[in-house]
Parts: C-alpha cells; sequence; structure tokens
C-alpha cells in the first residue's frame, strides 16, 4: 500500500471524507493518522521491550510541555519525508499548507517547558525508556495580538479540533483528593478527602530518530468522579446539575501564563498536586506490576521534578509509602529520597514558589503533617538548617531539595550561583548534592527540521550521523576556508532570510530587504531579558542615522518576539514602546530601508522554527546572572547566527565553545552587577555619562512615540533612572559599541560567514542527547534499552 493509498483510506474510513470534498484539516488529520499507525509499532516494540527487560524507568515530572506542532517531528524521526512529499504531490495537496495547519501543543510558558519538549526528544532518541507527566490543558498558553500597540489575549484553542497524536486512556484512571480532614488510629493516619476529582490519561507516543525507540508522553485531564447531578437537572437547577462537573474540569482547563511569578492561587496549586499525585500513582502501580518489594522503588524508578511546581512529590510519595504500603516515616522518606531529584531553573526571587501554611492545610492536610514530619527530621540530623517551614510559609524550593537525592542547575554559571545564593546554607550541610547539566536542544527539531538548506548542505558534506552524534558538526571547522562551502553555507541563511522576508510581507505587509543584517531577539518579555534596552539601541541608532543619513550604514532589521504574563505591565508597556517605535521608524522616509523593526504577534515554538534559521544576530543581553540558562542561544547559534550577549547562564559555555572571536560580548559580568548595585544613584550616573541615552530617554518620555499621548512612558523612563534594578542604564553604552562592531563585522561577509560557520561547527555539545546522557549518567542511573551502553 503506497502512502497515497493509505491517506485516502485514513481520510474515507476515519474522516469519511473524499478528496473531492476534503479540506486542508481533513487531509492533516488523515495524513497524521497514517503516520501515527506507523509509529504505534515502534511503540509496542519499545513498551513489549521495557518490560521484558525491566529496566530502571525515568519519570519526567513538569507542568508544562511546550511540544509545538507534531506532524514533522513525526515525518523527521519516521524517515517519512519523502514519501509524504511525493504522495501529498501526488494527492495535488500543498505540503506547507498541510503541516502548518496543525495547531502548536502550547502547553508551556517558555524555556522549562520547551526544555521538556527537547528532553522527551532526546529520551526517545537515546532509547532511555521514559515517561513524561503533565496536564492536558484545554487551553495552552493564551494567544497574543496587538490593539494599538498593546498586547491582547484570547483563550488558546487547540483541542477545539481533533488531535490526532493522543490516545485517551480511560483504564488508566486515579481518584485525586482535595481538602477533608485526617484521622489518627493506632498510629496510622486516615487522610478523608472533602472533594474527588477524576485524573484520566491522555498519551502521546514519542518517537525518537529512525522510529529507533518509542516513549510515552501522558498527560492527565481532570473529570469529574460522580455523575451527572440528575437530580438537580430534574428540579430545573441547570448550574448545580452541571457545578461539580464544571469544578472538577476547572483543573486542566487552563495553563498559568506566569512565567517568573508564582500566583499562590489555590487553583494552581490544586493542578500540581493533581498531575503529581496521578502521576505517583501511576508509576506506583507499573511498579508493582513487575516487583513486590516496594523497598527496591529507588532500583527501578528515577523521578526528575522539573523546578519546584510538582515538589509537592515528595510528601505524596511518603504518604502512599507510610499510609497506603505500611512503611515506617524515616524508611519511607529515603526511599522517596532516592527516586526523587530536582531542577532549578531561575534564581528570580519571585518565582520561587512558597504556599500559605493555612492554603496547605486546607487543600492537603495529610501533606502538612508529612512535610512537618520532614522538616522535623531535617532539623535533628542537621541543627539550624534552613527550614521548610518559615514566616507561615512552606517553601517548595527547600523542600525539593530537602526531599531529593540530586539538585541541578541548568548551566555552569547558574549552578555556581544556586550554591553561593538561594541554596547557599543547604549546599554547606549538603556539599555533594548540587551538580549541573546545562541545558541542551535537539538537533532534530531546531536544525534538521527547521532548516533543510542547512541540513542538506551538512548532511552532503559529513553524511547524516551529525543528527544523532552532533559533535560531529566540529568536521565543518575544517571548511572555514573552503570557498565553495562558505558560498553554499551564506546561499542556505539568505534562502532562510528570504523565505521570512516573504512571510513578514504576507502576514504583515511589511517589506523586508534580505542583505540587511537580520537582527532576532524572542523570548518571553521580561525586565530581565532586556528588551528595553535593545529597543533603546534602536533609537539610538535611528537618531546617528538621522543625524548622518548619507553615511554607509548597515541596514539593519530587529525583530522581536514574544508574550508578557497578563498581569505583568511592565513588561507589556515594554511591548507597546517597541510597537510605537516600530510605527514611527517604519515610516521614516530618511532612514527608509536602512532600519525597520518588526515584531510578528503570537511568538510560538512554530514561529521561532520560521525566525531562527533567518537571523543573523542573536540578542542574548539578559543583566548577567539572572538568565539560568537560555536554550535560544542555543538555537541560534547552531543555526549559523552570531551571539551578542552577557556573560551569562549558557553564553558562558557557548563563547567558550565557539571561540571569544566569534561571539560579540559586552556587558558587566554576574560578579561586577553585584557590585554595581551597591553604589548609589548608579543609573542616573550612567545616564548622565551617557549623551546618547540621554537623548533616547529625552525623545521617550517626552511622547516622540506617542505624540497624541505624550506621558504615556513617563513611568518607564522614570523607573530607568530611580529602579534600574537590571542595570540597562550601565550596560548601555558598551551594548551600543558592540553593536557597532556587528555592524562593521557584517560588511564583510566572507569573515562574517566563516564566523556564522563556527558556531555551527561549535555546537554539538548543546545537544539535549548530551545533555540527557548526563542526567542518566549522575542522578538518574538509566540506561538505554535498544543502544550500545551509554559514554
Ligand atoms: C510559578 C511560576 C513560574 C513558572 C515557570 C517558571 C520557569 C522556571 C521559568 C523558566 O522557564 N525558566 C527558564 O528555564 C529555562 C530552561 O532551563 C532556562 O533556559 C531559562 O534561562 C529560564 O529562564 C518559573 C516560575
Amino acid at each position: 500500500m503506497t502512502m497515497k493509498t493509505d491517506i485516502l483510506n485514513r481520510l474515507k474510513y476515519s474522516l469519511g471524507k473524499d478528496a473531492e470534498h476534503a479540506s486542508t484539516y481533513d487531509w492533516r488529520i488523515a495524513l497524521s493518522l497514517v503516520l501515527r499507525d506507523q509509529m504505534v509499532e515502534t511503540w509496542f516494540d519499545a513498551t513489549r521491550e521495557t518490560y521484558a527487560a525491566s529496566p530502571k524507568r525515568v519519570y519526567y515530572l513538569s507542568m508544562e510541555f511546550l511540544m509545538g506542532r507534531l506532524i514533522e517531528d513525526m515525518i523527521g524521526n519516521l524517515q517519512m519525508e519523502e514519501a509524504v512529499k511525493a504522495a501529498i504531490d501526488e494527492l495535488g495537496l500543498d505540503y506547507d499548507a498541510i503541516v502548518h495547519d496543525e495547531p502548536d501543543a502550547a502547553l508551556g510558558n517558555g524555556g522549562l517547558g520547551r526544555l521538556a519538549a527537547c528532553f522527551m526528544d532526546s529520551l526517545a532518541t537515546l532509547g532511555i525508556p521514559a515517561f513524561g507527566y503533565g496536564i492536558r490543558y484545554e487551553h495552552g498558553l493564551f494567544e497574543q495580538s496587538f490593539a494599538q500597540g498593546q498586547q491582547v489575549e484570547k483563550p488558546e484553542t487547540w483541542l477545539t479540533q481533533r488531535h490526532a497524536w493522543e490516545f485517551e486512556r480511560p483504564e488508566a484512571q486515579y481518584r485525586i483528593g482535595f481538602g477533608g480532614h485526617v484521622d489518627h488510629h493506632e498510629g496510622k493516619a486516615y487522610w478523608h478527602p472533602g472533594e474527588v476529582v477524576m485524573a484520566t490519561a491522555y498519551d502521546t507516543p514519542i518517537v525518537g530518530w529512525k522510529g529507533a525507540w518509542g516513549n510515552t508522553l501522558r498527560l492527565w485531564a481532570a473529570e469529574p468522579s460522580k455523575d451527572f447531578d440528575l437530580e438537580s437537572f430534574n428540579r430545573g437547577d441547570y448550574l448545580a446539575a452541571g457545578r461539580s462537573e464544571a469544578l472538577a474540569r476547572t483543573i486542566s482547563r487552563v495553563l498559568y501564563p506566569d512565567d517568573t511569578t508564582e500566583s499562590g492561587k489555590e487553583l494552581r496549586l490544586k493542578q500540581e498536586y493533581f498531575f503529581t499525585a496521578a502521576s505517583l500513582m501511576d508509576l506506583m502501580r507499573r511498579y508493582l506490576q513487575d516487583h513486590d518489594d516496594i523497598r527496591a522503588l529507588p532500583d527501578y524508578v528515577a523521578i526528575q521534578l522539573n523546578d519546584t511546581h510538582p515538589a509537592i512529590a515528595g510528601p505524596e510519595l511518603v504518604r502512599l509509602l507510610v499510609d497506603d504500603h505500611g512503611l515506617p516515616m524515616d524508611e519511607a522518606m529515603d526511599i522517596a529520597r532516592r527516586c526523587l531529584a530536582y531542577t532549578n531553573h531561575t534564581l528570580l526571587p519571585e518565582a520561587l514558589e512558597r504556599w500559605s501554611e493555612h492554603l496547605m492545610g486546607r487543600i492537603l492536610p495529610r501533606h502538612l503533617e508529612i512535610i512537618r514530619v520532614i522538616e522535623h527530621a531535617h532539623q535533628s540530623e542537621y541543627p539550624g538548617s534552613p527550614r521548610i517551614l518559615e514566616h507561615g510559609d512552606v517553601r517548595m524550593g527547600e523542600l525539593a531539595f530537602i526531599m531529593a537525592h540530586k539538585v541541578n542547575g541548568v548551566s555552569a554559571l547558574h549552578t555556581e550561583l544556586v550554591k553561593e545564593t538561594v541554596f547557599a546554607d543547604l549546599h554547606r550541610i549538603h556539599p555533594t548534592r548540587i551538580i549541573n547539566q546545562t541545558n541542551g536542544i535537539t538537533p532534530r527539531r531546531w536544525l534538521h527540521g527547521c532548516n533543510p538548506s542547512l541540513r542538506r548542505l551538512i548532511t552532503d558534506e559529513i553524511g547524516e550521523g551529525w543528527v544523532t552524534d552532533l559533535e560531529q558538526l566540529s568536521t565543518l571547522k575544517s571548511k572555514r576556508d573552503d570557498v565553495g562551502f562558505i558560498e553554499a553555507f551564506t546561499a542556505s541563511k539568505r534562502e532562510n532570510k528570504v523565505n521570512l522576508s516573504n512571510w513578514i510581507g504576507e502576514t504583515m505587509g511589511i517589506t523586508l530587504d534580505p542583505e540587511a543584517m537580520f537582527d532576532v531577539q524572542i523570548k518571553r518579555i521580561h525586565e530581565y531579558k532586556r528588551q528595553l534596552m535593545n529597543l533603546l539601541e534602536t533609537v539610538a541608532l535611528w537618531n546617528d542615522m538621522r543625524d548622518t543619513p548619507n553615511a554607509d550604514w548597515t541596514p539593519r532589521v530587529k525583530i522581536f518576539g514574544g508574550k508578557a504574563a497578563p498581569g505583568y505591565f511592565v513588561a507589556k508597556d515594554i511591548i507597546r514602546l517597541i510597537n510605537d517605535v516600530a510605527g514611527v521608524i517604519n515610516a521614516d522616509e530618511v532612514t527608509g530601508d536602512k532600519l525597520k523593526i518588526v515584531y510578528p504577534p503570537n511568538y510560538n515554538v512554530t514561529m521561532a522554527e520560521r525566525l531562527i534559521p533567518a537571523a543573523d544576530l542573536s540578542e542574548q543581553i539578559s543583566t548577567a546572572g539572572k538568565e539560568a540558562s537560555g536554550t535560544g542561544n542555543m538555537k541560534f547559534a547552531l543555526n549559523g547566527a552570531l551571539t551578542i550577549g552577557t556573560l551569562d547562564g549558557a553564553n558562558v559555555e557557548i563563547r567558550e565553545h565557539v571561540g571569544s572571536e566569534n561571539f560579540f560580548l559586552f556587558g558587566l559580568t554576574a560578579q561586577e552587577v553585584m557590585e554595581r548595585r551597591t553604589h548609589h544613584g548608579f543609573a542616573r550616573a550612567a545616564i548622565e555619562a551617557s549623551p546618547r541615552l540621554q537623548r533616547v530617554l529625552g525623545q521617550i518620555a517626552e511622547g516622540r512615540f506617542a505624540p497624541h499621548d505624550p506621558s504615556r512612558y513617563h513611568g518607564l523612563v522614570g523607573m530607568l533612572y530611580d529602579h534600574d534594578y537590571f542595570l540597562v542604564t550601565c550596560d548601555f553604552d558598551s551594548y551600543f559599541d558592540t553593536q557597532r562592531r556587528a555592524d562593521v563585522a557584517y560588511r564583510n561577509a566572507k569573515n562574517w560567514a566563516a564566523m556564522a560557520l563556527a558556531n555551527t561547527a561549535s555546537m554539538g555539545w548543546f545537544s539535549s542527547d548530551r545533555t540527557i546522557t548526563g542526567y542518566a549518567r549522575d542522578i538518574w542511573g538509566a540506561e538505554s534499552v535498544t543502544r550500545p551502553k551509554l559514554e
């Protein structure tokens, strides 16, 4: 049976459509179902092999999985691109339209969620038996649009259409309790929840490269525990009839859109407990299928907590071991600790979760009891050590740390800062517990998938081994003086820039010059990521261009992308300012095509796949010490963009790998940042010392970019003068000068291409395969069931 016939059969028998009446959506679903059929074989084989080998399994618990679109990933990993494109051609259809008809699975905010998705691809490609556990949100991250330059949020609706990749698992259903009270009889505790919801599993197969192995992403949906309230209905009280159902479904209704500030909302805590408890019950059931000694659990189960969001897993696992399996408390705590490990992704104080004891006691009374026991045990063993319970709060970072056998940071610099700041005291008590695992990205999506022209060039040159052994890219270093190769490399970038220019033209009606330097900053909008500093530099450049329009300027396109948390008003102000400045500069005849600002709304994984291959310059300009790692930085460098950045997060390691001569470094170091903050009035001093910055701030403050509302940005500018916590003022001049260095470098196309190639060729280490190999070796003690023993 050919691919074409398979698709037509699925169209007919699964969608009840014939080719004549089929929509793009129908064709896309039909194709997806055909691909899913292929995956199921691999998936079943892997599951069977796992049960046969009974190896250690990895369980990755995350509130977020930012998967994006899956169709091209499946086509790539199953090596079916040619066959699919041929069938689509034969059917006279548009491949690009079909694969882009799939909505992003936007079940995440940013870095943390996307990292989890990259990890799932690497776990499957490395053949490590693993489950990803999360929540099947009905609504993922909100859809962003702009109204008069201001961000507007609309509910995301990925599930209003058929989700082709998932399998509902009604047999995997668990009762999740909340509230109620705890009785104690003869030393045993009995929790009587006041409310119960059902957690139902939905499985998405995750197949690795070449379909060598398949793992499962199991997402939980909340459903009512009791049936429809017919009585109320018959009484005509329809709202009451639907109340318990609506309440239950609320738990998996929507992703919280905050990515740095903990909400402290009761529903968020219920979401965290809901998926964590369902996941632990599920993995425990699976374990007890093959094993009857609960004490051996740590030999077969490794649980990774993706930040503190699933940290309730510590007390929950102890509860299951003590209340359900009758183990003594201290033994239960020890077994739990040997299963659990915790990854910290941020140092921002406002992002460290703390739940009020009151709320915890009301929602999870038994868990609060157990947290007190954990606290008491740790205090008695280490008197004076940091407390979990403090000022009426339950500190989830301390709980996760104390209940984990390993804690890791996500870049070398971040891990050092974790040891020196947030967990300094606990580090002193447990000096070997904190280790580093620098983040990585999957080269399948972030090179093979999103950059076909570069993929082809590399594969033609060195074969396809790089896809699963990215360090092989380093052999390309020898090509820096190969004129032919450099030309092809440059042509690939240009092709991507032309494609992007066409897309921007079609979607935003803005014409871009592919010759210009494409300077891209795409990430969540946050003050520490300093999109504002990028914009101030842009206005300063604009001023200089207007002052001397006939000078030999390097044309530049500034591309911004990113969402602000709905309640983060400073970030929303920054978005508005970017759009207001874009409106003025893009209409300016004096600077014309020399400078353009583009801010496409609704930045997501699919847009990143469009923008990154077309970038010349990657903006990684966070205040040093604030960006735990960054992963966008890795994606840009892998796709041949040069980085302008600070010594922050993984920028430090990227610069070490690509060479300082191939990286535009600027700004204060993390140490210098801390030191500069001690200087009173450091911002005013910096502004006084920079006429260029003064001029720009003056223009913004007087309403140059909002003539109808001149005081619109008084707050934002005032904040820079008086509360420049992220030192935009102090790094501005060095940032501006470094941008001018980039201008000059870009004019030497041959040399720029050589530097870009050095980046691509040096990014092998930043594959998430290397990262996962590190977790498996240093934290989980897990092995691949298929591939040879991991090095
Ligand atoms: C409680 C609200 C909340 C939600 C999400 C988060 C995440 C930890 C924020 C996040 O995505 N952090 C990013 O994680 C990436 C993956 O490790 C890093 O590369 C980024 O530097 C870090 O900002 C914090 C607080």
